[in-house]
């Protein structure tokens, strides 16, 4: 049975008069412990497919499900990381951390929140860092935070929104490896979204693309049958690596190039209508006496 499920799933927004028809007919089943990577352009929808998933956005018609059930509203199963770190910049990052766990889990005692706290904290390697404030921190380390926040509510399910698109290539690459950690030894069921092809060929068990918007839907997918653990450093000369990235970069581009056509097609060619004559009007009277006073006929001076 999937464990996370979307079934003829449209998106629109706005009054019938001037909707935006955003995703259309979106089938998605996600299997418990599994890493789905969807890939796409800016504006495509990817955003709102994660709220969707997140419960955070109703389809405007078909279903989604998490374990059978209905959707309905967010919850603490599914832990939701974005791009911008979303941490309140007044507390710490421990007092961020224990935001989220005193509203999941009110029955642990003080010291055992504090446990909990500290272990996530260690597991992003933060150890250094819990009395610190978000201003005090580098961008990677704000978002092994908003990480670290996410892990303790213990969600069934991990839905990162571009969590790593804002971080330069080598706190990327080391936040990577924590998640692909995490994910390896809790085997969690991962839906990430990126616009990073190797990013998802490195993480994913699968690949699903997302056409260009409107009525964004999502193409067939890519299986990744690459054995775990992936290394990176070698990952460039993995024929199967290499194989994958060239066809998804190559369907991503025809993609691109697809929307360009139809966007094309959109123009709608004018008549080649010239005016006759583009000399300006002769100067109206008004214009003419503009200096002579009014009600003062020039005859009578
Ligand atoms: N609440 C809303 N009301 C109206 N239009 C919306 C709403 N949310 C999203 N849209 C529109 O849906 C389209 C897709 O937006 P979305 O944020 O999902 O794209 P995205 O792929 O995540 O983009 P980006 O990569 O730039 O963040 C956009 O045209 C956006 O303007």
């Amino acid at each position: 049975m999937s464990f996370l499920e979307l079934k003829d799933v449209n998106v629109g927004f706005g009054p019938a008069s001037s909707r935006t028809e955003v995703l259309s007919n979106i089938n998605l089943s996600v299997k418990e412990k599994e890493f789905v990577a969807i890939i796409g352009f800016s504006g495509a929808g990817k955003s709102t497919l994660m709220s969707l998933l997140a419960g955070l956005q109703a389809p405007s018609s078909g279903s989604v499900t998490m374990n059978g059930k209905p959707m309905q509203g967010p919850g603490p199963d599914r832990g939701l990381m974005f791009q911008n770190y979303s941490l309140l910049p007044w507390l710490s990052v421990f007092d961020n951390i224990k935001l989220a766990v005193d509203r999941v889990f009110p029955e642990l005692s003080k010291s055992e929140k504090a446990d909990k706290i500290h272990h996530y904290i260690k597991m992003v390697k933060l150890d250094h860092a819990p009395d610190k404030k978000p201003h005090e921190l580098s961008g990677g380390m704000r978002q092994r935070a908003s990480l670290a926040r996410t892990l303790s509510l213990d969600p069934e399910i991990l839905l990162l929104d571009e969590p790593l698109s804002a971080l330069d290539a080598l706190t990327r690459s080391e936040i990577q490896d924590q998640i692909l950690n995490i994910w390896e030894t809790d085997k969690r069921t991962v839906v990430m979204i990126t616009n990073d092809v190797d990013e998802a060929v490195l993480m994913a068990d699968r690949i699903i693309p997302l056409t260009m918007g409107p009525k964004a839907t999502l193409a067939d997918e890519f299986e990744v049958r690459m054995e775990r653990p992936r290394d990176r450093h070698t990952l460039n000369d993995h024929p199967e690596f290499m194989r994958l990235k060239s066809e998804i970069t190559q369907f991503m581009m025809d993609l691109n190039e697809e929307s360009k056509g139809l966007r094309k097609n959109d123009i709608v060619p004018m008549p080649d209508i010239r005016p006759k004559d583009f000399a300006l009007p002769t100067a109206t009277p008004r214009l003419k006496n503009r200096h002579s006073q009014p009600g003062k006929p020039k005859s009578a001076a």
